[in-house]
């Protein structure tokens, strides 16, 4: 069996939202597809993979350079011992060769993606949901219910404490128990009276979390952690710049409850700084790399790698992105559970058709694979692709 051809294009998911950072009206997403020879149900097998939010699509990367390395090795290299499928360790090794260490920039969203589409080739090969090979590959029990909470709270043009309330009560009415909202786009003034909004809102039928997309110096994340203490917030996320350790580390001096970060680390050993420097708690703060932007799940097993080596367990990961690859990883090996942006970024995101949020979780259908064609939106866009 062997890899025929990777496909890329490039679409866009902007909308006209903004956090503390970025806007998304320009937002684009990388689709790929990993087309092999091996026919299963009368089907072609093809993996599909794509970055998620907040990194651009990296057709430029894919096309000069992680493409042709795969379709360029011995195919029979890129297979596991048994030669019956592929392994994706062997084409994550593939497709960095020839790549320095560090920087780990735009390469890792490109890595991810092309990764995200050869575990789901890996899976619909082997015929089982990922989440099922996941837990197999570990001598692990699968869990297929896993906890989702509903992002969003964007700020956007003409957009009131009014919309806001009304935005999250949506979310509780869909079965979310978590929500998330941005802070730091506005004045701390203004965000306080937003946060109240939302609390009084949901009362006692949810809990909120804060994100801040890395905007704050140390000052400001402390004025805003002095402000949030007043409040029972389920976790204060991403306060300042994402590799500026240190300011991390002195966060824990200022704010007991928990805090979020890692969506913007893109490598093990970024990871393994944070653990190291940022004074993170593994008892109660929560880790959010998000293997579609770095470097894919080989990468994200090593990470887990990284945890256990500090104490930490893999239930304090709860991974940005929103995504079905991170939901199978979740179900597979014991995450906390993984993001979701009821709203947002669709086709891409959500939950394949029929799945419900119900107590702020949902159980995993037993799709081949990643599970994308339980998505009709999703299916239809990537069989346009490649089949
Ligand atoms: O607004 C973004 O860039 C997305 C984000 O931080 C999140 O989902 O936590
Ligand atoms: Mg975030």
């Amino acid at each position: 069996m062997r890899i025929i051809d990777i496909r890329e294009v490039t679409r866009p998911i902007a909308s006209p939202i903004r956090n503390a950072y970025i806007d998304f009206s320009k937002m684009t997403t990388s689709l790929v597809a990993v087309v092999t020879d091996v026919i299963r149900d009368g089907r072609r097998v093809v993996g599909y993979g794509f970055n998620s939010n907040g990194r651009y699509g990296q057709g430029g990367l894919i096309r000069e350079r992680f493409r042709d390395r795969i379709l360029e090795a011995a195919p029979e290299s890129l297979l596991n011992d048994a030669g019956d499928n592929l392994d994706p360790h062997r084409v994550w090794a593939a497709m960095m060769g020839n790549e320095k260490p560090g920087g780990h920039g735009e390469r890792s969203v490109a890595v991810g993606t092309i990764d995200m589409a050869v575990w789901d080739a890996v899976a619909k090969i082997e015929e089982k949901p990922l989440f099922r090979h996941l837990a197999d590959l570990h001598r692990r029990s699968a869990d297929p219910r896993v906890f989702v909470y509903a992002a969003g709270g964007y700020y956007y043009p003409g957009k009131d404490n009014g919309a806001l309330r009304a935005e999250m009560r949506s979310y509780l009415d869909r079965g979310y128990t978590v929500v998330k909202m941005k802070i730091g786009g506005a004045p701390l003034d203004e965000d306080r009276a937003r946060i109240e909004a939302v609390l009084d809102e949901i009362g006692s039928e949810g809990r909120l979390a804060v994100d801040a997309n890395g905007r704050f110096d140390l000052e400001t994340g402390i004025a805003y952690a002095k402000m949030l203490r007043d409040y029972r917030i389920f976790w204060y996320e991403e306060i300042g710049d994402p590799l500026d350790y240190a300011l991390q580390a002195a966060m824990s001096e200022f704010y007991d409850a928990p805090m979020a970060t890692g969506e913007n680390l893109f490598s093990h050993q970024d990871a393994r700084n944070l653990l190291r420097y940022g004074g993170m708690r593994p008892d109660r703060d929560f880790l959010q790399f998000d293997c579609a932007l770095s470097y894919g799940l080989v990468e994200y097993l090593r990470t887990l790698d990284v945890l256990r080596q500090f104490g930490w367990s893999p239930t304090r990961c709860i991974p940005h992105g929103g995504h079905q690859m991170s939901l199978n990883i979740a179900a597979g090996l014991g995450l906390g559970g993984n993001e979701s942006y009821p709203d947002l970024f669709q086709p891409y995101g959500g939950f394949p058709d029929g799945v419900a949020v119900e107590d702020g979780h949902i159980t995993m259908p037993d799709l081949p694979g990643i599970g994308f064609e339980g998505k009709r939106d999703l299916a239809q866009e990537m069989r346009a692709l490649a089949e």
